[in-house]
């Protein structure tokens, strides 16, 4: 259970869960603790500490002075250390799990895997490191027009100091392991800043890589809202890169950091194309399963159906019927929609209902809302002046474009702010191509749902979808910087044989 057995060291006296800080779980001194809604009940369900400026400072200069000497740890030990910290996460997946049902309403089985998939990418993060890190580069000076062979330049890859890393609420977990295994393994020291609901998962987490043995300091866990906290640690100058997953406070927070690396995985719009020659039957199961999974809460969700004329109906028919069959409830029986995460989010997708409606949307099913709850829906025949045509919903809310050219489909997807993924259904793999080349987005899956996975795939968003690309090796690399040595030689050396 959370916070109980070798988790019960998180918990104060009074049942708020402690921040990391030192090797140590830590009360504020802010006495102040931030509730954590459970959206299904709507009732507080855990509290965090509510952190304050000087505890933030004091684990920056921390993490800045663990820093230096983790990078004089040999690589094969970094390794080492991950892989311990993989298998406690795995070993510790129950705690981990309901965490995520009760503080996200995450559907009990997908929370197990997340818990599972976070301990594989750790894992594969300390492979993938050992092995890249451990290459450089050697050049020589006279391949460069007017110089003899008289320099020898070596390249290494070296670590850039404090990582500050900000995931989003739909996959604490994943998300936060997605930046803490690449930030460890390259050489730096990591600050975590926790969504609010998802915050104990993310403790639970953090906790593992404690008992996993990491040098004190090197890893810190600083709880409290975003909102209050959030600028003071995005704008701290001990801060050397930041790596945040979320929505447009990205884009906010990309204004205001100073001159260092950035990686952000922000929002997303990802349209489906779906041509005439399209195998509908595969088309409608990763629609339902795309559009629907974690009700939608995912950002490579699928965001839009845009379907040629002449298929729609037949399509529409196969997709509603699959809808049919989704289960609606609590996230403890792992059913197939759960509530979304919070109240105002539930207002939100509301809001672009009740706009689609007034617009003249078809509705395939009836609108249904209890709480949080709100019944998987698909609207047909939505127009470009529906909200819903262009806004990411973050909910089980599916908008259906009626096109009559693949060309109006490519227009539809490239005139959006955002740029994450796509997809394209055909049985036309050339014609796939010349859609993918077209689609202004990071990633175009052809005949599946967009995915993010596997976790070492290269992952990129365009436009206001993000900046950088992400995938295990594509972030170990970001997290450095390049390092040269010349050897300067008296005389001109050809190496002979
Ligand atoms: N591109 C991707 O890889 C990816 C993956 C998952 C989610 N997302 C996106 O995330 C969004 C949903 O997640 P969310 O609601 O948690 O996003 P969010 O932007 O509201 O919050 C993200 C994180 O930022 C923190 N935060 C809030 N204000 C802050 C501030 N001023 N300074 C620093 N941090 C602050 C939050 O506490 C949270 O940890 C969606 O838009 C979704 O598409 C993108």
């Amino acid at each position: 259970m959370a916070g109980t057995g070798v988790f019960a060291e998180l918990v104060d006296g009074d049942g708020v869960f402690k921040y990391y800080s030192s090797g140590e779980w830590k009360k504020s001194s802010s006495g102040k603790s931030v509730p954590i809604i459970n959206p299904t009940t709507r009732q507080p369900h855990f509290k965090v500490q509510a952190c304050t400026q000087e505890e933030v400072n004091k684990l920056m200069e921390e993490a800045k002075t663990t820093q230096k000497s983790w990078a004089k740890t040999p690589l094969w030990k970094r390794a080492e250390l991950l892989h311990k910290a993989a298998a406690l996460l795995k070993e510790h997946k129950v705690p981990i799990a309901e965490c995520l049902v009760k503080e996200i309403a995450k559907p009990a089985k997908d929370a197990a895997t997340e818990a599972v998939r976070s301990g594989d990418l750790v894992s594969y993060c300390a492979e993938e490191g050992v092995r890249i890190l451990g290459e450089g580069k050697f050049l020589v000076s006279d391949s460069f027009p007017g110089n003899e062979r008289t320099k020898y330049c070596l390249t290494a890859k070296i670590p850039l100091g404090v990582i500050l890393a900000i995931p989003p609420f739909n996959y604490p977990v994943n998300l936060a392991v997605s930046k803490i295994a690449p930030a460890l393994i390259a050489g730096n020291s990591i600050v975590l800043k926790p969504p609010t609901q998802g915050a104990v998962a993310a403790l639970h987490m953090v906790h593992c890589f404690h008992l996993a043995g990491f040098p004190k300091g090197l890893i810190s866990c600083v709880t409290g809202r975003g909102s209050e906290i959030g600028d003071f640690l995005t704008m701290h100058p001990m801060v050397n890169c930041i790596s945040f997953t979320g929505g447009d406070t990205g884009i906010a927070i990309a204004m205001k950091a100073g001159m260092i690396p950035l990686q952000m995985e922000l929002g997303g719009k990802d349209a489906c194309i779906i041509l005439d020659d399209a195998d509908l039957d595969l088309a409608a199961a990763n629609i339902v399963k795309g559009g629907f999974s974690y009700s939608g809460q995912r950002c490579t969700a699928v965001k839009v159906v845009l379907v040629m004329e002449s298929v729609a109906n037949a399509l529409v028919e196969k997709v509603k019927a699959k809808v049919a069959k989704l289960t609606v409830g609590l996230p403890e029986d792992d059913s197939d929609i759960t509530p979304v995460v919070t109240e105002s989010s539930a207002n939100f997708i509301e809001g672009l209902v009740v706009d689609a409606k007034q617009k003249g949307a078809t509705f395939c099913q009836e609108y249904r809302r209890e709480g949080n709850l709100i019944w998987p829906l698909l609207l047909d025949n939505v127009r470009p002046d529906m909200r819903i045509a262009w806004e990411e919903p973050f909910g089980p809310v599916l908008p259906v474009i009626r096109i009559t050219s693949v060309e109006e489909g490519i227009h539809h997807c490239n005139a959006s702010n955002f740029g994450l993924q796509g997809c394209v259904f055909t049985r036309d793999i050339s014609k796939a191509i010349l859609i993918s080349d077209a689609m202004e987005t990071g990633t175009v899956q052809i005949n599946s749902a967009p995915a993010r996975g596997p976790d070492h795939f290269p992952f990129q968003g365009l436009k206001d979808s993000g900046i950088g690309s992400q995938g295990i090796t594509n972030s170990i690399n970001m997290m450095t910087k390049i390092k040269t040595t010349v050897i300067n030689l008296p005389t001109p050396s050809y190496t002979m044989g």
